[in-house]
């Protein structure tokens, strides 16, 4: 059976972060593991508190885990300090990690801040030239490229920035456009791919991000191409999203039971 890691923060409320990212690779067909970076006390209303393990703690986890069972693809979530990023890429090199998915969460949807600013630097520094590919989102990207993204044309730009500027390839999840909901993929020396998608007309939308990204993850452990792998995690969002799972007083989680099942 192939493997995925996740190294990410725990959401209480099991919409985003490490819980989001077990479901999903378990829909996915792959054995997932985890590396907790934090816990958060959270809900689909807020985020109330967060607290951080060492980096030590968090240098023993990816030790356990890559020394035992290692991991044919690897996510990473939310890490909110430059000290975790630094103990992640330090990890990462020392095992020669392949297909890592570096999701840089820097808001939640309940608008809590999940990152430092001198984290964001260490991310780009490095966690992004590990990175096959990072998935920002629009308000992510319009961090990572300088510059704001209203149009179609503001998301090409913005993702060729990013991906010359940092050395890696870029998925832009287009959530927050306001019309349709395409992503798009950058890659060095191939022509920008669009995937897709009709706005699904459901506000729960806690945890998107995290599940793309792990499903990414999951169909690159599964020995497919990044294209493929974005192709089949796009359509596993879709599924999630249109179930219309309908829980919590907030933006609430999707439904990964009710998500089309890829085979194993
Ligand atoms: N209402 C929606 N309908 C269809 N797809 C959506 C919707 N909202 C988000 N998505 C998709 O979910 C994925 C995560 O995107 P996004 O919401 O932009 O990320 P984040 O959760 O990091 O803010 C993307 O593939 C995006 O296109
Ligand atoms: C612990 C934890 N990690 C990540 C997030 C953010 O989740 P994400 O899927 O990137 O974004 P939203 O769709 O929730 O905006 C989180 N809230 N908690």
């Amino acid at each position: 059976m192939k493997t995925a890691l996740t190294i990410a923060g725990s959401d209480s409320g099991g919409g985003a972060g490490i819980q989001a990212d077990i479901k999903t690779m378990m829909a996915n067909g792959v054995y997932a593991m985890s590396a907790i970076t934090a816990l958060t006390a959270q809900n689909t209303t807020k985020v109330a508190d967060i607290m951080e393990v060492t980096p030590q703690f968090l240098a023993e986890q990816l030790d356990c885990i890559f020394t035992d069972i290692r991991p044919d693809a690897v996510k990473t979530g939310m890490v909110a300090s430059a000290a975790l990023i630094r103990t992640i890429a330090g990890k990462l090199t020392e095992y020669q990690a392949e297909n890592i998915v570096v999701d840089p969460v820097m808001v939640s949807t309940s608008r809590a801040r999940l990152i430092s600013e001198e984290a964001i630097e260490t991310l780009k520094e490095k966690l992004f030239p590990l990175a096959t590919v990072i998935t920002p989102n629009i308000p992510e990207a319009e961090v990572l490229a300088d510059m704001e993204i209203e149009t179609v044309q503001d998301m090409e730009k913005a993702a060729e920035v990013i991906g010359t500027r940092y050395g890696c390839s870029v998925l832009l999840k287009g959530g927050h456009q306001k019309n349709d909901a395409s992503d798009l993929l950058w890659q060095k020396d191939k022509k920008p791919v669009w995937f897709h998608g009709v706005r699904i007309d459901n506000p729960n939308t806690h945890g998107t991000g995290c599940t793309l990204s792990s499903a990414i993850a999951s169909n690159l452990a599964k020995g497919r191409d990044l294209e493929t792998s974005v192709e089949a995690a796009k359509r596993y969002i879709s599924g999630a999203l249109a179930a219309m799972l309908d829980l919590g007083a907030g933006s609430g989680p999707m439904n990964h039971g009710f998500a089309i099942k890829e085979e194993w």
